[in-house]
């Protein structure tokens, strides 16, 4: 499932989610539906087992389909009206494939959990209801707005304030942290699966000009309030972890190196996301094991050397001699180049953050939640208390 979730990354990067063309929307909802509250006739699901339809139908009598809102390993989540309480809402539509249905039966138990209070419907997002449609689970969920992969793609992958960064990284803590005081371990925290609650936004125009001498504009959320989305991929604290978990770019190094991982593999993803927000750029671009693990040695320093005793069967042969195998083991020329043109954490960040005391609070933070130990590494909680996030960086 994780390789065929490394895959979609980039058929993902590809897509355009948010922006799909409001156009295609506005004709569906001119058209005028015969059988109001019928069902469609049953029809063939895809080649992958995603359910087909088509826009303007109805998803049971109850939910009329408007949009595609975006596509995962799972299944497709679509934009819909409720005709019962009068709302928009995104029902992600589950693959009819057995391990999907049971992953997605997991996803609707995190998400009851996780909405036992206020908090938890504040920081993650709120389930309001879920059927099993045509051997189709579909769970339907409060309608968010853009990812923060979508926003940075709309911004041309230029790096996100720093006061932005703030804002939305305490509530991500704040996110995690809940669910880690639950015992759940989200294990796939990426851009993709924090979603702004609003989808409006603020145009300003850049400092840059582009090459026919026009100015160039960025976006801006004009609130900065997000929330979880994702938890397919949820597990309990008391299951066995030695299975590879997380998507590539946000993987832990105690996964890639088979130690088992707990908590501490969430915390590795939220240090590789602040970094990304900041410069507009993956921390990690690569699909290799060897390749990310020099890639984390450029940036943060050498592995320990308890770790490499420890590795796994499967990861031993990154190592000779107790050192990583690097460069002599990388495939290619590129991969050398693309290791070599890494710089240290501390002057990546020098380059995005120029306001100097936030700067040193923020590279402190990041070295707390990219110990490659995860005994070492910050908790949320800790995370939280960090004096980045005890003083405003304005
Ligand atoms: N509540 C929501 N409101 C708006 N858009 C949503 C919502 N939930 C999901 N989406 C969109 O659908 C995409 C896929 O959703 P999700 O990540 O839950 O699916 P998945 O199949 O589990 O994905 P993955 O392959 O990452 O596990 C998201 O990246 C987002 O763009």
């Amino acid at each position: 499932m994780v390789e065929e979730k490394e895959q979609q990354r980039y058929t993902k990067r590809r897509r355009l989610a948010w922006d799909v063309p409001t156009q295609q929307e506005g004709q569906v909802r001119q058209q005028p539906v015969l059988c109001r509250h019928n069902s469609p006739p049953k029809r063939e699901d895809d080649r992958e087992g995603h359910y087909t339809y088509t826009l303007g139908e109805n998803l049971t009598p109850r939910y009329k389909i408007l949009s595609k809102m975006g596509e995962g390993t799972f299944g497709r989540v679509l934009e819909c009206w409720d005709r019962q309480t009068r709302e928009y809402v995104a029902i992600k539509v589950v693959r009819s494939i057995r391990k999907y249905r049971d992953a997605a039966m997991i996803e609707v138990d995190v998400l009851e959990q996780l909405a036992k209070n206020n908090k938890g419907r504040s920081l993650c997002v709120q389930i309001r209801n879920w059927f099993d449609y045509r051997n189709h689970i579909c769970i339907v969920f409060e309608k968010l707005g853009p990812s923060l992969f979508d926003f940075l793609k709309r911004n041309k992958y230029s790096p996100f304030p720093v006061d932005l960064v703030w804002e939305i990284g305490r509530q991500l803590l704040e996110s995690v942290a809940y669910m880690h005081s639950l015992h759940l371990i989200h294990t796939d925290l990426k851009p993709e699966n924090i979603l702004l609650v609003s989808s409006d936004f603020i145009k300003l125009p850049g400092h840059k000009r582009n090459s026919q001498g026009e100015i160039s504009y960025r976006w801006l959320p004009k609130s900065s309030e997000i929330k979880l989305i994702d938890f397919g991929s949820t597990a309990y604290d008391n299951q066995n972890h030695s299975s590879i978990v997380s998507t590539r770019h946000y993987r832990a190094p105690e996964v890639i190196l088979g130690l088992g991982w707990s908590y501490p593999c969430d915390m590795w993803s939220v240090g590789c996301i602040l970094v990304e927000l900041c410069s507009g750029e993956a921390l990690f671009q690569t699909h290799e094991n060897l390749e990310h693990l020099a890639m984390m040695e450029r940036v943060l320093g050498p592995l320990p050397e308890h770790m490499i005793r420890k590795a796994s069967r499967g990861a031993e042969k990154y190592f000779r001699r107790s050192r990583l195998n690097w460069p002599e083991g990388a495939v290619s020329r590129e991969s050398i180049r693309a290791v070599r043109k890494l710089d240290r954490l501390k002057n990546m960040i020098s380059q995005c953050v120029t306001v100097g005391g936030s700067r040193s609070y923020f590279v402190d933070l990041l070295h707390g939640l990219l110990k490659f130990d995860p005994a070492d590494r910050l908790t949320a909680q800790q995370a939280l208390d960090h004096p980045f996030f005890r003083n405003s960086p304005a």
